[in-house]
């Protein structure tokens, strides 16, 4: 049944949220989640661009299209706090990530952040992770049922020791490590949420002490030798007025941005594999454009000249993008696109939908990664219309780093091996936590002679 999420106050002119929130907590969660293209397109054709339900156990007003996402993201009078709305998912795992943080105190944090994030700190990752990519790569085994989710995902992992941690573990500690992260992330999507032994949302919190450990336990010696890693970097970072990082922000951002690396470019590469291997017509295409460079690991001066990988990547995070929803809290009563909302509600702007949306997205379903060319750019109909990096304060920090990334990952890839999948095949992908391929998409994978 149709109901208001809040009267608008006398006068105001302001419109009420309306929609059919479900029982109080449980609400639409389970369908939202399964068929979350469904169930937008379904509210979106009821109750217009912005409307309410309960979901998570949360009163949530979802915002649909680039316009409202604009406002909602750009946040300029300060009323949408990102702190306790990703806190409630990730808070005990992730403490004090920068993500976490809000206004003020956020912005303090993102100016010393960003000068790890700099060019000529980036340069130096890319170096760093060239010769790793090739070594995961190799040690690939081509054949039948190859799942791409499973070995991509190991990969981004064993990179993220390199480049981000910058310290050299035997087999055994960097497990340890992986697998407390692997922990720390898992307990994010935990459905018991309280400590009980043995359970997701308890690995998480003892994964945390594990990661805590470790970088404290590293700290005082990257602090002084310094090194090419992010970890350096932050330890390093400086704002021009003197600003730096205490221990704890080091720790606390350290931890954070593995995850926030992590999951996003696994599922990026996943998915770009899969379309590759559904059009091989690409795939010949990104091959070609590699192979034209005449060179087997990606420089950085290349990264400009790669406009096929630029244009799939792009197509491929607009299909399925990573963070598929971005949570917020109202921290004071506002208004979006006329709509009054009140204070003390979360407000999730769902990128996954939103990239899907007819009305701003020509024939939405379709792989098409031509439509980002120069001659088309479909993402300029709005500026929020291609969002899976965010936008405003909070925007990903990390997103040259990730293009990077996948390049330099796709470029060895490419020139390594051909995959395919049986004609008709469609992946089946999970939407309940971030999007994945349940069946970890398996391909035939298949070497080819030459590497460049
Ligand atoms: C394709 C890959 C990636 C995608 C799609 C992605 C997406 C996002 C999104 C949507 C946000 C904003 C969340 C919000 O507004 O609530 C974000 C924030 C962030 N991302 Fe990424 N990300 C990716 C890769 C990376 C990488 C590689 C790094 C680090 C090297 C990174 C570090 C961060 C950090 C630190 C933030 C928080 C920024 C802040 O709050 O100021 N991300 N990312």
């Amino acid at each position: 049944m149709a109901s208001i999420l809040a009267r608008p106050p006398e006068g105001s002119g302001l419109k009420p949220v309306i929609g059919e929130p479900g029982p109080p907590y449980i609400g639409n969660t389970l369908r939202t989640m399964r068929r979350p293209f469904q169930v937008a397109r379904e509210r979106y054709a009821q109750f217009g661009p912005v409307t309410w339900s309960w979901l998570l156990g949360q009163r949530t007003v979802t915002v649909q299209g680039p316009e409202a996402a604009e406002q909602v993201l750009v946040n300029r009078d300060k009323a949408f706090a990102n702190g306790p709305a990703w806190s409630y998912f990730i808070g005990p795992f992730f403490h004090r990530g920068i993500m976490l943080l809000d206004f003020d105190e956020h912005l303090h944090h993102r100016r010393i952040m960003q000068q790890a994030f700099t060019r000529p700190r980036l340069h130096a990752y890319m170096d760093m992770m060239a010769p790793s990519i090739g070594e995961s790569l190799d040690a690939w085994r081509p054949g039948p049922g190859f799942k791409v989710y499973d070995h991509v995902k190991q990969l981004t992992l064993d990179l993220a020791t390199d480049v981000f941690m910058g310290v050299s573990l035997d087999r055994a500690e960097a497990d340890r490590i992986n697998g407390a992260f692997i922990d720390a992330v898992r307990a994010g999507t935990a459905y018991v949420r309280f400590p009980v032994p043995g359970l997701r949302w308890h690995r998480g919190v003892r994964a945390r002490k594990v990661l805590e450990g470790f970088f404290r336990a590293h700290l005082p010696a990257k602090r002084r030798d310094g090194g090419d890693d992010l970890f350096a970097a932050l330890c390093q970072a400086e704002t021009d007025d003197g600003h730096r990082f205490t221990d704890d922000d080091v720790v606390n951002h350290m931890i954070f941005a593995l995850m926030a690396a992590h999951d996003t470019t696994t599922i990026t590469l996943t998915t770009m594999a899969y379309h590759l291997a559904r059009h091989p017509e690409w795939q010949e295409r990104l091959r070609e454009e590699s192979r034209a460079l005449g060179r087997p690991v990606l420089e950085f001066a290349d990264l400009d000249a790669m406009t096929g990988i630029d244009m799939v990547m792009k197509e491929a995070t607009r299909l399925v993008a990573p963070v598929p929803a971005l949570p917020r809290r109202t921290v004071k009563d506002t208004a979006i696109l006329g709509h009054h909302v009140p204070a003390g509600v979360t407000v999730v702007v769902p990128t996954l939908t939103n990239h899907h949306m007819p009305e701003w997205w020509p024939d939405p379903e379709r792989f098409d990664p031509e439509r980002f060319s120069p001659e088309r750019r479909e993402d300029k109909v709005h500026r929020y219309a291609w969002e899976p990096f965010g936008g405003g304060a909070h925007k990903c920090i990390g997103l040259h780093f990730a293009g990077m990334q996948v390049k330099s990952i796709l470029h060895q890839w490419l020139l390594r091996y051909r995959w395919s999948v049986p004609a008709g095949y469609e992946w089946p992908l999970d939407t309940t936590s971030l999007p994945s391929p349940k069946d970890g998409l398996p391909v035939r994978l298949e070497r080819l002679e030459t590497t460049g």
